[in-house]
């Protein structure tokens, strides 16, 4: 009826088909029927110019009718839908929110129901999203105690102040109540102290810490490289003592065992021979004159033609201050100069030097072989001179004893301290000893 009503035009037709009907069956063969028909035809004719074209004669009058029914639906159903859609708009303005939007709200409810069966987390989502807005309130005391004007929703505002008032108020359906502005500080204050207990102490003075972002940039610390630089000399430091304790091991032994043994030793490991000298370096700079330069000095007052025989050489100091020529013998080589072999076995002529030195080298069991192996070598008259620490005697006295039964007479001695020489001169005696003794022993 709406659609009639709408189109006057339909409308007449709908009439005519109607008492044509009525006429077909009052008067079957009449000629007001036909009449009748010839005016729908050519009414439908002017109605229906859109649709397709039919072959001729196609049309039946049922076909007509059937057509003539489908016409005004076709026609009709979109404007009555524009219509109500209208009315409903109209009638949802009117209302509030739109209809769709509760719809909206009811398959929410329903997707948070289901989210809830299947998953606890969300609630704590919610309890997150409560206390968010809990802590927006909170930033501004103020606002939550005094302004009225808020922008949001006063349910909004009021939801905030039940939570703030209880812990559990998105949980509780216990009435709310708004925090006294004492109870809110007293809160603040509390949640403050906890925070801190996590946090790393700060300076005060220091600016509340941030969170760490990949674009902050930490300064360069210079205590940093002061802490590296104290590591590294500790380093050293443990080093050096290192080697000193092993230089020291090193001593002992060959002090303590027959030169044969330390032969050995450095043989088979030519690093600790190495080590041996580093540590004696280390220590004998220490000292304020090195017994090898004293006896050089003492050896240059001489003349440069005498023929001189290092005994435990080392690092051939002795050679390279003098301008004598020296034999130099060692267990190992620094230089190569050095003659390596046991002193208490040298490859020398008997009698074929005149100064023959022992410069901190009398270690092993065996001095006597050195001593009787330098008498060997030395010529008639030559002269022996030994520089060795007090500490490595019992009793000088009974040492110097057993070098003049060797047949050494002793000339000299010094002692201003720490350098001892003991010496004395005798008539008759074919060679001579000059004995340096050094007060301090390696420290
Ligand atoms: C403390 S160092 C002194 C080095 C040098 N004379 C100086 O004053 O600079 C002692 C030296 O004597 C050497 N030595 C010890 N016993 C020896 C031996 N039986 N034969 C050869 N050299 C020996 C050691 O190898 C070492 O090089």
């Amino acid at each position: 009826s709406t659609c009639l009503s709408t189109s006057p035009f339909l409308f007449s037709i709908a009439c005519l088909f109607t008492e044509a009907l009525l006429l077909s069956l009052v008067f079957p063969q009449g000629s007001k029927h036909r009449q009748l028909l010839a005016t729908l035809r050519a009414l439908e004719a002017a109605s229906l110019p859109q649709q397709p074209p039919s072959l001729p004669g196609s049309d039946s009058e049922e076909e007509i009718v059937e057509r003539k029914k489908k016409c005004p639906k076709k026609t009709s159903f979109p404007s009555v839908s524009i219509e109500v859609g209208k009315k409903r708009k109209k009638k949802c303005q009117k209302q509030g929110p739109p209809g769709s939007d509760s719809e909206e709200k009811e398959v929410e409810r329903k997707k948070k129901c289901l989210k809830g069966i299947f998953s606890a987390s969300d609630s704590a989502e919610e309890d997150k999203r409560k206390k968010k807005r809990q802590k927006q309130v909170h930033s501004n005391p103020a606002q939550h105690l005094d302004n009225d004007n808020l922008t949001g929703p006063k349910a909004c505002k009021s939801s905030a102040t039940n939570d703030l008032s209880k812990p559990n108020a998105g949980t509780s359906a216990n009435p709310p109540h708004t925090l006294s502005r004492k109870q809110w500080r007293n809160r603040q204050k509390n949640k403050r102290r906890h925070k801190n207990k996590f946090r790393p102490p700060q300076p005060p003075d220091q600016a509340p810490a941030t969170a760490p972002t990949e674009e902050t940039e930490v300064p360069p610390d210079p205590s940093l490289h002061r802490q590296e630089d104290r590591a590294g000399a500790l380093r050293s430091r443990m080093a050096q003592r290192l080697d000193g304790a092993r230089f020291r091991y090193l001593n002992e032994q060959l002090y303590s065992e027959p030169s044969s043994a330390a032969r050995r030793l450095f043989q088979e490991d030519p690093e600790a021979f190495l080590l041996y000298h580093r540590g004696f370096q280390s220590q004998v700079k220490k000292w304020p004159l090195q017994p090898v330069d004293r006896i050089a000095k003492d050896l240059r007052q001489r003349p440069a033609s005498l023929v001189v025989a290092d005994f435990g050489c080392g690092d051939c100091r002795l050679a390279s201050s003098i301008r004598n020529p020296v034999h130099c013998f060692d267990l190992a080589s620094l230089d190569p100069r050095v003659t390596v072999c046991d002193m208490a076995q040298v490859p020398l002529e008997d009698e074929s030097v005149d100064v023959a030195v022992f410069c901190l080298s009398l270690m092993g069991t065996n001095i006597r072989d050195f001593l009787e192996e330098a008498n060997r070598v030395l010529k008639p008259g030559g002269l022996l001179k030994v520089a060795e620490v007090s500490s490595r005697f019992e009793d000088v006295r009974t040492f110097l004893g057993a070098v003049t039964k060797l047949g050494f007479k002793v000339i000299s001695k010094e002692q201003p301290c720490p350098w001892l020489i003991v010496g004395k001169k005798r008539k008759g005696f074919l060679r001579k000893v000059e004995f340096l003794l050094l007060c301090s022993p390696f420290c």
